[in-house]
């Protein structure tokens, strides 16, 4: 089967260069790959050899990338809202304890579901179970960051520890590398600093990543202050974690010298502004953290604290957060904002030689919006647009590695009834 496409008459957003755009162009795509970018006419002869995509009336960007989240808690959207952090988690703790793979699998299926429908082709993901995830990512076609996540009981993480390893060993770089497999000590104040070093040791030998929590609110620091004095980064500084490349989620509390050290180590923060606002956390110092030249990403974190997975959401809030924190409507621009959700992203977990703009060479992640709507009339300035007023529901194309998973509304690797039917069984049997 063909499996090249040619995207015709589309506004392309490549977020190569500093806020440039073609108007009118096409992209062309070989298998998994972007082999042109240029503008209308397309040479003559691309059209013999592909499917055609029509972008008329569309704006082409990379694909959306969801820096940090937990799949199988859209199962517990709702469950358990209006919490701080320690409470909230006690109470999805209790729940987590009873599912079972299968529950995980068709709740991470459900989260696939909301990505590919709004556009995200990469996601980065936190969870046990994490081999029913893997099955699943294979199904669906996305692209992922996978990690088993440690939270250190009384016997210790030594057998998790081990579990976790063969789930790097065996899925790292499958899927034609559409995973990758990443070691994640949940948090500082879940995993001891012996088991975390034990951890980067492991991440070494294996060469991965690892992803973990750091500084989320005001109480992690009182704890890992009261344990061992010392504050979240410095502590993980101090006992090597940065010796590897970090995927680091939240980020809100932070010293300057720590925002020297996230620099310096090259660190992937991942902003997650409405799982903060949420949980009351607090608000991140995303602008300053830029100012000092930090890789930084957006995440939606888990459906339970958020409640959705729309990075259109979670990049408006990114930025209209920082505006009104810092009394500065010129803090965090629609153009940045757009970089966190994409190019900027992909650096962040490190994946930018893969993925996060759209050039020959890069992988075929692209994500259409269809802009004939009123919300999105006149089209005044496209980023704007895409950071200020685009909605989930106006993507009508998600393509990740060169195929269509949403195909003008339709999804072509999910039957998203099977899904929803699988939902409601666990929903009433779990909670
Ligand atoms: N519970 C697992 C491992 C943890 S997976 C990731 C964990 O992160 C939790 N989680 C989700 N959102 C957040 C957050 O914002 N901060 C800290 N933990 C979170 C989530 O409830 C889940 O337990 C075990 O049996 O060892
Ligand atoms: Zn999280």
């Amino acid at each position: 089967m063909m499996k090249n496409l040619l995207i015709t008459n589309v506004t392309i957003v490549p977020m190569t260069a500093e806020e440039s755009f073609i108007q009118n162009g096409y992209i062309f795509i070989e298998s998994d790959v972007i082999k042109d970018v240029g503008h209308t006419p397309h040479p003559p002869h691309l059209k013999e050899q592909a499917k055609i995509i029509d972008g008329e009336g569309m704006v082409a960007i990379p694909g959306l990338i969801n820096g940090h989240t937990h799949t199988p808690m859209s199962i517990l959207r709702g469950y358990a809202d209006d919490f701080p952090l320690m409470d909230w988690l006690k109470k999805m703790w209790a729940v987590e304890d009873r599912m079972t793979e299968e529950d995980i699998y068709w709740s991470s299926m459900l989260s696939m579901v909301e990505m590919i429908k709004s556009g995200t082709t990469t996601f980065c993901d936190m969870y046990y179970g994490m081999d029913r995830i893997a099955i699943g990512v294979e199904k669906s076609g996305m692209r992922a960051l996978l990690s088993q996540g440690i939270i250190e009981g009384d016997s210790g993480g030594e057998e998790l520890l081990t579990e976790t390893v063969e789930f790097v060993r065996n899925w790292d770089k499958s899927a034609n590398q559409r995973i990758h497999a990443l070691l994640s000590p949940h948090a500082p104040y879940t995993c001891s600093p012996s088991l975390i070093e034990k951890m980067v040791e492991q991440a070494h030998i294996l060469d991965c990543s690892i992803h973990t929590h750091l500084a989320e609110t005001r109480e992690e620091i009182n704890i890992i202050s009261e344990r061992h004095g010392d504050t979240p980064i410095a502590l993980m500084e101090k006992i090597g974690l940065f010796t590897r490349h970090v995927v680091a989620a939240h980020g809100v509390y932070l010293t300057d010298e720590e925002i020297d050290i996230l620099k310096r180590r090259q660190v992937g923060l991942i902003h997650n502004p409405k799982s903060n606002m949420k949980l009351a956390s607090g608000v991140a110092p995303i602008a300053q953290m830029l100012d000092k030249g930090v890789t930084i990403g957006i995440g939606t974190d888990g459906a339970a604290s958020n409640n959705t997975l729309d990075m259109f959401e979670e990049m408006r809030f990114a930025s209209l957060m920082q505006k009104v924190s810092l009394e500065d409507p010129m803090a965090l621009p629609a153009y940045e904002t757009l970089k966190m959700g994409t190019s900027r992203g992909a650096a962040a977990l490190n994946i930018v030689d893969q993925v996060g703009t759209i050039e020959a060479g890069k992988k075929a992640d692209i994500t259409l919006i269809d802009f004939r709507k009123a919300h999105l009339s006149p089209v005044n300035d496209v980023v704007s647009h895409l950071i200020y007023s685009a909605k989930a529901s106006d993507v009508a194309y998600t393509i990740v590695d060169g195929s269509v998973l949403m195909n003008n509304g339709k999804l072509t690797t999910i039957d998203e009834e099977e899904v929803t039917w699988h939902i409601e069984k666990i929903k009433n049997n779990l909670l």
